[in-house]
């Protein structure tokens, strides 16, 4: 399939992939998804308890599924979960099906942004700290071996951040040539 108009963000829990994927979509004239709340929405149920019932591996199912689905469609946003980038079949959906925005976060920000959340599984832990960076460690590759855009949201807000992705995002864009006469 050949690249389409959706943009896809990706980036570990907290970077703001569901805040900025928001503000974007209204802005470029797009769609917006957010896999988890699509997964949410159909099941009825909260991630903690898919991640209870039916283990990390049914909602990595679920997660494909969704990906596969809604990357298919052209003109969407979508925010993707913060795990989607594991397995390859995900990557590969992405890479080749729209413009994949890489979001990071300093990890001090990232423990600040989910503190108060309980609804991330993976963080439902002693040490929280030490379980993002650990996933940090394993994801970053996979992050950047799909991103077309690298973009940190430590400095600015999201509001900001979205116009700076709307202008990298358009100069990314092939430009139309006039017919020659
Ligand atoms: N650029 C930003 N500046 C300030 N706060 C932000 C920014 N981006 C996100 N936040 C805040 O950080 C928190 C987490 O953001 P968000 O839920 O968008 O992250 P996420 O990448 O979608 O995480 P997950 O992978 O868990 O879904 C929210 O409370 C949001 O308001
Ligand atoms: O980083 C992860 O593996 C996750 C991030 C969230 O977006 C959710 O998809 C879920 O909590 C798992
Ligand atoms: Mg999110």
């Amino acid at each position: 399939m050949s690249r389409t108009r959706n943009v896809f963000l990706v980036g570990p829990m907290g970077a703001g992939k569901t805040t900025i994927g928001r503000r974007l979509a209204p802005a470029l004239g797009l769609t917006f998804y957010d896999s988890d709340e699509v997964i949410i929405s159909r099941t009825g149920v909260d991630i903690a308890t898919i991640f209870d019932i039916e283990g990390e591996a049914g909602f990595r199912d679920r997660e494909s599924r969704v990906l596969d689905e809604l990357s298919a469609l052209d003109g969407v946003v979508i925010a993707t979960g913060g795990g989607a980038i594991l397995r390859e079949e995900n990557r590969e959906r992405l890479r080749t099906r729209g413009q994949v925005i890489y979001l990071t976060v300093p990890l001090d920000l990232q423990l600040r942004r989910t503190r108060r959340d309980n609804q991330r599984p993976l963080l439902q832990t002693a040490n929280p700290r030490e379980r993002l960076a650990a996933l940090q460690r394993e994801r970053e590759p996979l992050y950047r071996a799909i991103a077309d855009i690298v973009i940190d949201t430590g400095a600015n807000d999201s509001k900001r951040l979205a116009r700076d992705l709307i202008k990298r995002l358009s100069a990314t864009r092939e430009p139309v040539q006039p017919q020659g006469r």
